[in-house]
């Protein structure tokens, strides 16, 4: 992965999408599509994205049992995505099934889509670690433990915050990828987000992807704030 910029399109129709979309002209893009627009478009949405010409990441974060997991990457390999993720919390059964479903879907010829895990929401504080999930351990030790086991379980990298991607890249390599969402400017609101950083940090800290949402779509000028959010990422500008 080229350190893409990835926009999370969350919006509720694809009409949003459109719209949102027209402030780009030519530029070639990677989106996100999540769970509130993939529910309420289906896979149409997909291949209505991908004609437009973008990558697309798409965030449907799987957790279930094994063989439930194996046989929707089956189908999810189908529709010509870049990248797709799980729960890590699901564990090396689940994750290995999820690779082993991607890779009977991948029609012949075609690259499978690449396939992360949620190690720890960015949304999630070491708190809500300790008094609503009940471990207790550090979380930056709990976000190593389920990086690892998706790299055990043949994973391409992780989905964690930007405060973890230095000890993720000394222990387990820098080609595994890290995406890192809770991405925010300076002076913007964090909202449900608690592990923030801006894109520079993730830049120095050495994230292989940035993910932004509202930092861009919510903007009065998207495509200003998309470009001031890329120069940042690429470390032109704090
Ligand atoms: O898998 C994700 O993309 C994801 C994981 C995570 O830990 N935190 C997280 O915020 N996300 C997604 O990244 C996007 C962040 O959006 P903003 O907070 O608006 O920038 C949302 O679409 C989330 O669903």
């Amino acid at each position: 992965m080229q350190r893409p910029l990835i926009i999370a399109l969350d919006f509720k129709d694809r009409n949003e999408v459109d719209e949102f979309l027209s402030h780009f002209r030519e530029e070639k893009l990677f989106v996100k599509v999540g769970m509130e627009l993939f529910y309420q478009e289906g896979p149409s949405i997909i291949s209505h994205i991908k004609q437009l010409g973008h990558d697309i990441f798409l965030d449907l974060k799987l957790h279930d049992i094994p063989n439930t997991v194996k046989q929707a990457m089956r189908g999810l390999a189908k529709l010509d995505v870049d990248l797709v993720n799980v729960h890590a919390a699901g564990g090396k059964k689940m994750m290995t099934a999820a690779i082993e479903g991607l890779i009977e879907g991948t029609p012949a010829g075609k690259k499978r889509p690449n396939c992360i895990a949620v190690t720890q929401l960015t949304s999630t504080s070491q708190e809500m670690v300790q008094d609503e999930l009940l471990i207790d351990k550090n979380l930056d030790d709990v976000v190593l433990h389920y990086a690892k086991l998706a790299k055990e379980s043949g994973l391409d990298g992780v989905v964690c915050s930007t405060h973890e991607v230095e000890m993720l890249n000394e222990k387990i390599g820098d080609s595994f990828i890290t995406v890192t969402p809770g991405i925010r400017m300076k002076d913007d609101s964090a909202y449900d987000q608690t592990r923030i950083a801006t894109p520079d940090q993730a830049h120095e800290l050495g994230s292989t992807a940035i993910v932004v949402g509202r930092s861009i779509t919510k903007q009065q000028n998207p495509y200003e704030a998309y470009l001031h959010v890329k120069k940042s990422w690429e470390g032109i500008e704090g």
